[in-house]
């Protein structure tokens, strides 16, 4: 069976490289020169530099060539999963969403996305703690495998598991993706208190009453507790909330050293998805009436609505409240 990655990022490449330890994959890359750096040099220059690939990775750019492939491993940033989605005919074969966010607009999940846009196609979540470069270099790394359908989440992860990548199933495929979208929005808070110089018992507790954020929001969305609480939840959190490998923790760190936002972002070629869920994440927990004072600051950083200080002070300046 070919394996079909789309998304010729960081990620995407990366689980090309995945796949590719037990078979055929074909990849797409939306810019030409990912695709023939692929097919030439055995590189993705752009997106994931110096990391040699396997030969059995070939690039396209025409998603159409995908439509026979056994399983799709979809890996576009959350705001073009519909349209990518959208370019391809009819899929009837899993589609496994890879990306971490909420669709502006809409505020939906990935995967009711891709069940409006495909609705004939399985669709699996694949989230968890994963910096693209570590998993293409074969370090091991764990990630929640989540379908509604059991036997087909099972197939999917037998198709990828390798001794360094190994999934853990769930049936919980709404909170596998809740976790996966709101750390990197608190992934963002976590390098402001970084960039600010704030000390590492102030991330801890962020990390604490992010969590507290994260569940409140993701059960009153139907999320299972121990999903959260999981690889896909809390173990993304933690590896997010704790290096400069995460581009959202670096942008978090740049406004918490004083530069602008918009100017962070408009010099990034790589997607800091949280920039773009938390404004969405805002406005789904307003609407359901779920407190997320974490993600509150960080819109209005990100909006350039408020100086940091001034924002980690109201923080810390809220009512006294029980921890639970
Ligand atoms: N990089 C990681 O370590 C990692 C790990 C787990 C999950 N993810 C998730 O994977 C998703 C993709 O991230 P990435 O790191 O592979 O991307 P990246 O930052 O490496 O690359 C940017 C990607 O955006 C694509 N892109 C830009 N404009 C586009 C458009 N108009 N239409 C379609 N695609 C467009 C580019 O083709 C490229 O694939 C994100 O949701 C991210 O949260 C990333
Ligand atoms: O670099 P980030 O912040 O997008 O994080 C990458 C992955 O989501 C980590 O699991």
């Amino acid at each position: 069976m070919t394996i079909g990655v789309i998304g010729g990022g960081a990620w995407g490449t990366a689980l090309a490289q995945v796949a590719a330890e037990s078979g055929e994959v074909l990849l797409w890359a939306r810019e030409p020169e990912v695709v023939d750096g692929i097919n030439r040099a055995r590189e993705n220059i752009v997106f994931l530099p110096a990391v040699p690939l396997s030969p059995v990775i070939r690039a396209t750019g025409t998603l159409a060539d995908l439509t026979g492939c056994g399983m799709l491993l979809v890996v576009p940033p959350a705001q073009h999963l519909r349209a990518v989605l959208a370019g391809l005919p009819p899929i009837e074969s899993p589609l496994i969403l890879c990306s971490k966010g909420l669709e502006a607009g809409t505020r939906k999940l990935m995967s009711e996305v891709a069940a409006e846009v495909q609705p004939r196609a399985p669709i699996a979540v694949l989230s968890g703690p994963t910096f693209a470069h570590e998993v293409a270099a074969r370090l091991p790394a764990a990630v929640t495998l989540a379908c509604g359908d059991e036997a087909v989440g099972r197939a999917v992860a037998e198709a990828i598991a390798q001794p360094f990548f190994r999934p853990y199933l769930s049936t919980d495929v709404v909170g596998a993706e809740i976790g996966g979208a709101v750390k990197n929005v608190l992934a963002i808070a976590c390098g402001i208190v970084e960039g600010r110089g704030l000390g590492q018992n102030a991330r801890a507790a962020l990390i604490s009453r992010g969590f507290a954020e994260m569940t409140r929001f993701g059960l009153a969305k139907g999320a299972r507790a121990e999903t959260l609480a999981g690889l896909s939840g809390l173990g993304d959190l933690v590896l997010t909330c704790s290096s400069t490998s995460s581009r959202n923790f670096s942008l978090g760190k740049g406004i918490g050293e004083g530069r602008a936002a918009a100017e962070l972002l408009a010099d990034r070629k790589s997607v800091a998805e949280g920039a773009y869920t938390a404004p969405v994440l805002q406005q789904a927990a307003r609407e359901i009436g779920v407190d997320m004072p974490v993600v509150d600051a960080v819109c209005a950083l990100l909006g350039g609505e408020a100086a940091v200080d001034d924002v980690i002070g109201g923080l810390l300046s809220r009512p006294i409240r029980a921890e639970n």
